[in-house]
């Protein structure tokens, strides 16, 4: 369970909402509407005490705790060091000890075996984000924050991701994203951000109704073939 409570600073107003156990979300929102702020505030990035995760407040948290109950994955990939492989960065992500054949199995299930000996600094962009989501399976944390995954990924690698997100292999995941087709088919619920304040929290179906598609993005998304699309 994650709870945030009251909670504003600079860029965000007023942040309440409660999310149960097992419950998926996706944060929407325009460019600079808050979103990896309000990321940052939930995985305590940006120290606060307005949040509690599975009722104990996240300032109280031991890091070693905090990160085994919440994992936010940036949007970037960044490393200071030069020469780490694939394979060791991997090694890095256990939370506990580590074990050899889960490493093999997240690149196996990715299909990045063959990346597994390349140095990270080295990688795609979209590669890169695919490390990220392999460290991201193999730390496990029982919340897991993706901060735009998908932006960098090609067509195929979208719908792996959504495979994957819909094969519930992570246990609870809140997902920041630009892909409006990809929160429509996820169906988890929406928290939609505007300039720092909650606009909408609740089910999918309601947040996709036409209203609230012409009141959150004007005229420039249309649903074709039960797929929402840019109105070009
Ligand atoms: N460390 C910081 N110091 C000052 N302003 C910041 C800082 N981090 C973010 N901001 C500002 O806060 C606002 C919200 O940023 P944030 O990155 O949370 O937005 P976002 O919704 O994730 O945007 P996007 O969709 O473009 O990634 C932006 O105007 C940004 O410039």
């Amino acid at each position: 369970m994650l709870k945030i409570s009251n909670y504003s600073n600079l860029i965000l107003k007023d942040i309440s909402f409660i999310l149960k156990e097992n419950e998926n979300l996706i944060i929407l929102g325009s460019n600079g509407a808050g979103k990896s702020t309000l990321a940052k505030v939930l995985s305590n990035l940006i120290e606060n005490q307005s949040v509690e995760l599975f009722d104990k407040n996240i300032s109280t948290l031991e890091d070693k705790k905090r990160v085994e109950l919440i994992n936010y994955v940036p949007p970037r990939f960044e490393i200071f060091d030069e020469y780490i492989t694939v394979y060791e960065f991997l090694e890095l992500s256990f939370i506990k000890s580590i074990k050899k054949e889960k490493i093999n199995e997240v690149l196996k299930l990715l299909g990045i075996e063959s990346i597994k000996n390349r140095v990270c600094v080295d990688l795609s962009s979209g590669e890169k984000q695919l490390l990220l989501l392999a460290s991201s399976l193999i730390h496990n944390a029982k919340i897991t924050i993706f901060d735009e995954l998908t932006a960098n990924m090609d067509i195929s690698r979208v719908k792996e991701v959504y495979t994957l997100f819909k094969m519930d292999y992570l246990k609870q995941k809140i997902i920041i994203t630009h892909n409006l087709d990809l929160a429509f088919h996820l169906k988890y619920k929406v928290l939609y951000l505007q300039n720092g304040v909650i606009k909408f929290f609740g089910g999918c179906e309601e947040f996709f109704l036409e209203e609230n598609l012409s009141r959150f993005y004007k005229n420039s998304l249309k649903v074709v073939d039960n797929h929402l699309v840019v109105n070009l």
